[in-house]
């Protein structure tokens, strides 16, 4: 049999489904997290086993954005190759009642067996709701379970619910055809059901609203985001420094090591220039990664990150986009994949499209690893004022370059190919709460396990290619092996389109390969570095210190440049064109980041040598 979650957006249905399957999609708390249909199994007390469904959230069946699409063609039976769900847990946020109900008469009148999970029955307990979960079951017809998804209570009693609908569903014939109800008159039912489902209110969420007026505040508001994403970026570099260090350190140990035990040959070489150097470079930002994920995760938790979004509202309205893409773009910091398919919770086309095209400007994480290293051996360690390193300031202007320079093309977007009116904002806000330790570690194991894996995976890969094309053919004597190897020849030819952007050729030679993931061109570099070093001391030395040595600093920051815009990720490529479905949008995409990449590169670097850095 078959059970699918659906409820409005934030309700708690992905908790739910985690806390049923054992699974760990991702929740968080603001709407439209879940854009796509997921399954997971239970077992039943009777020994049947459950099919269940995790849906995305949605306010009606009368649709128009593309994950309220697949809510409504899974619920109806439309969805392809899917049997219409046996039963429904509509799951209803017991501190939201009223707002919730709306869309639960919707879900009721289907005349499917449905349960209802009134969740987050904690929260409407802590604002002084209390609740009577019979009343509301007789109101609505339908039994009500109270849960709460977070701390597993409820569950058991959740699951019995779901095996008696089942059984239910044998005997219920199909629901009368009703005349059509309009929303005022549904929003009229939904209050009177509230009424009904709750015995007391006292109101104690005036902490919270005055926390609002002070984080939502016009002229308040802006200056505390950017005080905090500033803090992050410090973070990111005071803090992590001494873990990367020790990474560091490790890493030329193991090399010594393995230099001094293993026998002078191709495998020595593999393992030292190919593997220690190369992945080893990307993987000792796994502290820095580690650091700005743990502030999402805590500002998506807490409730900050939604009000982030209306603080952002009014100047996405300035450039012709909605609120609602402010969530997809900031997905885009962690990885422009899940940002670009986020997208699916905006129901104006244009909107989307803009939103997806600008997406890939926002700084992944996999760029991280790029500005950090390039950072840390150009930029020198000093302080600008007081608890502000230049370097923490360096990487929040690249941040905030990409932000400024997606604003810009957004605005040019809007008023060119995706023209149209923005349209309002309509994300509700999330309630403010203290985010659960045990859930911060499993999200930040979750991404630091991304990151390894894809040390481990891809670029692992690039990185041996490129030292075989790096190794051979052997170079003559007093010849450099860079320039005799198929790598050297490869980044020759292109080298000539780079010159005039100020690039050297190693940079040039990192691209290439960086194609299939941005961190890869730090492992280019090192394997790089390592292959055309001198010594075995040479080989072991942090790519830091031998980008230090060999770049000047035009140079540096033209690399910096071009990695704020350069489209290096062929997976983006590939999900722009499913989320487009086709081609066309992709290109676009391709070409006005790589044009602004190398526009952006060639004036930093003449600028750069201009005032003489
Ligand atoms: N206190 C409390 N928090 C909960 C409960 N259930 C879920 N949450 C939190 O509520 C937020 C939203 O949960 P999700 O499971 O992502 O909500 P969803 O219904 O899947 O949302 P969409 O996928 O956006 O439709 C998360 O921050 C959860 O940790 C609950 O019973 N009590
Ligand atoms: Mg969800």
């Amino acid at each position: 049999m078959r059970a699918a979650l659906l409820g409005n957006p934030n309700a708690g249905k992905s908790a739910l489904f985690n806390a049923l399957t054992g699974a760990r999609q991702k929740i968080a708390n603001y709407p439209g997290v879940t854009v796509e249909r997921k399954a997971g199994r239970i077992e039943l007390p009777s020994g049947d086993s459950v099919e269940l469904i995790d849906l995305p959230g949605s306010y009606s069946f009368d649709t128009t954005s593309p994950d309220e699409e697949v809510t409504r063609k899974v619920v109806m039976g439309e969805f392809p190759g899917e049997a219409r769900p046996d039963v429904l847990i509509l799951v209803l946020d017991a501190a939201n009642l009223e707002q919730h109900l709306v869309f639960a008469q919707e879900v009721i009148e289907l005349g499917l067996p449905t349960v209802v999970a009134l969740n987050m029955v904690d929260l409407a307990e802590r604002d002084g709701l209390t609740l009577d979960p019979a009343a509301l079951s007789s109101a609505l017809g339908v039994p009500v379970v109270p849960t709460v998804a977070v701390r597993r209570r409820g569950l058991s009693e959740l699951i019995t619910a779901i095996d008696a609908a089942e059984h239910r569903a044998e005997d219920i014939g199909h629901a009368e055809p009703r005349p059509h109800i309009t929303l005022p008159e549904r929003r009229l039912a939904a209050s009177n059901i509230a009424k009904a489902g709750i015995l007391s209110e006292s109101t104690e969420r005036r902490l919270h609203t005055r926390l609002d007026s002070v984080l939502l505040h016009p002229w308040i508001g802006p200056p505390i985001l950017f005080a905090l994403l500033f803090i992050i970026f410090q973070a990111v570099f005071a803090w992590a420094t001494p873990f990367a260090d020790a990474l560091d350190t490790g890493a030329g140990m193991l090399s010594e090591f393995v230099t001094a035990t293993l026998p002078e040959g191709f495998v020595r070489d593999l393992l030292t220039e190919g593997l220690i150097a190369g992945v080893g470079s990307v993987i000792v930002f796994l502290p820095q990664i580690v650091i700005l994920f743990a502030f999402i995760l805590l500002m998506e938790s807490t409730g900050y990150m939604a009000r982030a979004a209306f603080v952002m509202d009014r100047l996405m309205a300035m450039v012709g986009l909605s609120g609602r893409s402010f969530i997809p773009l900031l997905s885009s910091f962690a990885c422009a994949i899940p940002g670009i398919m986020a997208t699916r919770s905006i129901a104006d086309p244009k909107d989307r499209l803009t939103t997806i095209l600008i997406a890939p400007l926002m700084t992944c994480s996999a760029r991280l690893p790029v500005y950090a290293v390039v950072i840390a051996a150009v930029i020198p360690e000093t302080s600008v004022g007081p608890g502000i390193g230049l370097q923490g300031l360096v990487l929040f202007t690249l941040y905030v370059l990409g932000i400024v320079g997606a604003m810009a093309v957004a605005l040019i977007l809007r008023s060119t190919v995706t023209k149209g009116a923005a349209s309002g904002f309509i994300m509700e806000l999330p309630r403010y709460q203290l985010p659960r330790l045990q859930d911060l570690l499993i999200g930040l194991w979750q991404r630091a396990w991304v990151f390894l894996r894809r040390a481990g995976t891809i670029i692992f890969a690039a990185t041996v290619v490129l030292w075989l094309l790096l190794t051979f053919p052997k170079a003559e004597i007093g010849e450099s092996q860079l320039d005799a190897s198929f790598a050297g020849q490869i980044s020759a030819a292109i080298q000539p389109a780079f010159d005039p952007i100020g690039f050297n050729q190693e940079m040039t030679l990192a691209l290439v390969p960086a194609m299939a993931a941005r961190e890869v061109a730090v492992a280019s570099l090192a394997t790089t570095y390592a292959v055309d070093s001198e010594d075995d001391a040479e080989t072991e030395e942090a790519l830091r210190e031998q980008i230090a040595a060999r770049w000047s600093l035009p140079t540096a920051l033209a690399f910096l440049a071009w990695f704020v815009f350069a489209p290096q990720c062929i997976s983006t490529i590939a999900v722009a064109r499913r989320e487009t479905n086709g081609w066309k949008w992709p290109i676009v995409m391709l070409a006005y980041l790589f044009g602004l990449a190398y526009i952006f590169a060639g004036a930093t670097y003449w600028i750069a040598v201009w005032i003489g850095l």
